[in-house]
């Protein structure tokens, strides 16, 4: 583990609704602006417990995804971090250099987003591919990373994991391509994951199992969540608590039962609203094409 003692961690009661557990990642006031200068992310605070899963909710443009890749320093060229902390176990990453950033990356904070195939060569076997991630990451040797790439497909439940091992990306359906990339995310046994949309492109079966792989990740390992959809029930599903983002900022973080029950800003009871609306829509969609 690269980032600093566990010392200097906080402990801290916060939007989280949450006493007493260890904050992991804290973001405070957090600017990001975009190449024509206009600030896009206004100020954003984000507390992140240790073991906890927290959702960010909120429409399309609203600034979830700049948020997570201004945390993991992923930022898109000529988007930048203008003002604010993101502060990891005590450490300041905005103040590091880009190489240790990078080295940040996989070892303690990690992430999967939708499309996973776009973040894989389909000219390589996903194995080969997971087993270049644990020699480079991990330091295993070439057998050793073999061995324990097909170990960490079948961890995530992929059937026949020798198989998989050798099929190119092609050959498997969304879901297995999802399963491939969180193998590759937890290689190295980051302690945050960053789960941006990456279940949105899926079916609602696979999704369903997609979702509980990351439950049982949490449960299991301990990894700390983010999850960032714009689907209210997967948030409802996965997260202690949500923060409810509209164009660039918070405008409403708590404890989820709390804020899906008991909204007190108008946009979230919007959000809620549509959501349930469009939740009937869907099923009279389904009954219509029994
Ligand atoms: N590379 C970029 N250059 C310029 N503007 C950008 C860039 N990336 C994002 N933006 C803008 O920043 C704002 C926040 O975008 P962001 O992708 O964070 O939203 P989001 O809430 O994640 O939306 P979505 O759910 O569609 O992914 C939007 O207005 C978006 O158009």
């Amino acid at each position: 583990m690269s980032v600093s003692p566990d010392s200097a961690t906080a402990v801290r009661t916060d939007a989280a609704g949450e006493p007493g557990r260890e904050t992991l990642l804290s973001v405070r006031g957090l600017r990001v602006s975009v190449a024509d200068g206009s600030e896009v992310v206004h100020g954003v605070d984000l507390d992140v417990p240790r073991g906890s899963a927290v959702g960010l909710v909120g429409e399309s443009g609203s600034g979830k995804t700049l948020t997570c890749r201004a945390v993991l320093g992923l930022l898109p060229a000529g988007v930048q971090v203008t003002g604010g902390e993101i502060d990891l176990r005590g450490v300041e990453l905005t103040a590091l250099p880009a190489s240790e950033r990078a080295r940040l990356r996989g070892t303690d904070l990690a992430a999967v987003f939708q499309d996973p195939a776009s973040y894989l060569n389909p000219s390589i076997t996903v194995g080969a591919q997971l087993a270049e991630v644990l020699r480079v990451k991990v330091g295993l040797a070439r057998r050793a990373a073999r061995s324990r790439a097909v170990e960490l497909l079948h961890a995530m439940g992929l059937r026949r994991p020798e198989h998989v091992y050798s099929q190119y990306p092609f050959e498997l359906s969304g879901g297995m391509l999802q399963r491939v990339l969180i193998a590759m995310s937890i290689t190295a046994d980051p302690e945050l994951l960053i789960a941006d949309e990456a279940t949105t492109a899926l079916d609602v079966t696979v999704q369903a199992e997609v979702l509980e792989l990351l439950s049982e990740l949490r449960r299991d390992r301990g990894l700390t969540l983010i999850v960032v959809s714009h689907d209210l029930a997967v948030i409802s599903q996965m997260c202690d608590t949500v923060h409810v983002f509209r164009d660039g900022g918070i405008v409403e973080a708590g404890p989820t039962r709390r804020v899906l029950r008991a909204p007190r800003h108008p946009y979230t009871r919007e959000l809620i609203e549509n959501h349930e609306r469009f939740g009937i829509d869907r099923a009279r969609e389904q009954r219509s094409r029994r």
